[in-house]
């Protein structure tokens, strides 16, 4: 049984949809302050996702000796800021608005561990165009898909009609919210976790 230690619903759904069987095991770290310190060593916002990955892995690793387990971090970089999840639909609003027109990258971050070391880890940066959208469509997305979006580090869910946003997008769909599924899944049969 492979153990996902993250909270995010649209993880645990693209894995179960996949036939992969997990246990989930949320873990609490401080990223906003593994985020500053990564800045301060000046590492860029993909191995900083990366190192956020590492932090969530090892403090579940503790918990399951001999499973695998898998933990994940995606950060939101507009021009080189990154970007943290919205609070309230005000902020969603005003993230969107500052997105709008532009092009940002999805740095997203995959580790596999077991016995307290990391035994594969995985990241790639989607990037995606957003339109120069209407206000009218602004406040009918922001009304249609609501406070879910606070669960989504862009404030969109590209699954749902977050996709009306853009007129460009390079990566794939599970890479931005937030799995990269094959080289996951390969992997995965790598370690016998997943059948051959
Ligand atoms: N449903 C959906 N979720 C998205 C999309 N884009 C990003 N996300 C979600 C995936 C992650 O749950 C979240 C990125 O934040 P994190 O990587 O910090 O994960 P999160 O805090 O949700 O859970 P975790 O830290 O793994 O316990 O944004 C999308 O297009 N659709």
């Amino acid at each position: 049984m492979l153990i996902l230690a993250s909270g995010s619903a649209i993880r645990r759904q693209l894995l179960q949809e996949a036939g992969v069987p997990i246990t989930t095991h949320p873990v609490a770290v401080d990223e906003d302050a593994l985020r500053h310190h990564a800045e301060q060593e000046g590492l860029s916002l993909r191995e900083t996702a990366l190192t956020l990955a590492r932090a969530k892995a090892r403090a579940a690793s503790s918990a399951f000796p001999h499973h695998y387990i898998l933990a994940a971090d995606q950060l939101l970089d507009l021009e080189g800021t990154a970007f943290a999840k919205a609070r309230t639909m005000e902020e969603a609003r005003s993230h969107l608005l500052t997105l709008r027109g532009k092009t940002h990258a999805l740095h997203t971050a995959l580790t596999l561990w077991k016995d307290g070391q990391e035994s594969w880890a995985h990241s790639e940066s989607p990037r995606l165009t957003m339109r120069s959208f209407s206000p009218a469509f602004l406040d009918a997305y922001l009304h249609k898909e609501g406070t879910a979006l606070l669960a989504c580090v862009g404030c969109y869910r590209i699954e749902g009609m977050g996709i009306q946003l853009f007129h460009l997008i390079e990566g794939g769909h599970d890479a931005i919210a937030g799995l990269p599924l094959l080289p996951l899944l390969h992997a995965l049969r790598e370690r016998s976790i997943l059948p051959s």
